[in-house]
């Protein structure tokens, strides 16, 4: 049975990057996918934005949704700082076996842990069974018709706190027009746009911070 792309991926990383070495696997990774075969990790351009964004809030506590490979997971692990922690959310089986290897062997495993299943589910969880009391950080990079009622699944469980920062990725391309209109409209939000490209082409992208006001 023939390999899957996100398998190839992952074989050459293993095969290209240095273990125990973040930044050499998300340049591989990146490599790889501007090269070989595209793949929807957020990529270096937006991935400075996200840098940016996680430096500013220095999480204590920090949620992706959808972590794909682990590209982001990776990206965000290397940043935080002792004793923080990111949650990845991952509910395709295949995509969270290649994301949970590409942490170990980036050497984010102890920041970073893996938690499959759907959003919807693990978010009512994050309390009671993963201890969390509130999140600083969100990274949104799943399903884009799910931005929206996941960021409000995050609210009706106070897991945001004010401050806590919600960054979206591809709000242009390929677009979460529903999630722009809620986070701008709403009076608990103050928003930021940042344009940017998509991922590996010349395509225009932007990425969204949404701060929760409380
Ligand atoms: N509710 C949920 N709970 C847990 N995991 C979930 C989930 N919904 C989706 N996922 C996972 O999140 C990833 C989906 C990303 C969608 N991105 C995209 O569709 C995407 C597309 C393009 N593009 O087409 O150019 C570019 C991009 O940067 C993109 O992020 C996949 O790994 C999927 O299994
Ligand atoms: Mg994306």
């Amino acid at each position: 049975m023939n390999q899957s792309k996100e398998q190839r991926i992952l074989n050459f990383v293993l095969q290209n990057a240095v273990r125990g070495d973040p930044r050499s696997v998300v340049d591989t990774i990146d490599r790889y996918c501007s090269q070989k075969e595209w793949a929807m990790n957020v990529g270096n351009e937006k991935g400075l934005i996200l840098d940016k964004t996680v430096e500013e809030a220095s999480p204590s506590v920090a949620l992706e949704l959808g972590s794909y490979c682990g590209y982001s997971a990776v990206r965000i692990g290397r940043l935080l700082k002792a004793g923080a922690r990111l949650l990845t959310v991952e509910f395709n089986p295949q995509f969270a076996a290649i994301a949970k290897q590409m942490i170990e062997f980036a050497g984010v495993q102890d920041k970073v842990k893996l938690l499959e299943g759907p959003s919807e589910e693990i978010i009512p969880q994050l309390k009671k069974k993963y201890e969390v009391d509130t999140l600083d950080f969100v990274f949104l990079d799943h399903w884009k018709d799910r931005y929206t009622p996941d960021t409000i699944l995050l609210q009706e469980c106070n897991l945001l706190r004010k401050g806590s920062v919600l960054l979206a990725d591809n709000v242009i391309f390929p677009g979460a027009p529903e999630f722009l209109n809620y986070v701008r409209k709403s009076p608990h939000f103050q928003c930021t746009n940042y344009p940017s490209h998509l991922e590996y082409m010349e395509v225009e992208d932007a990425m969204e911070k949404a701060v929760f006001l409380g």
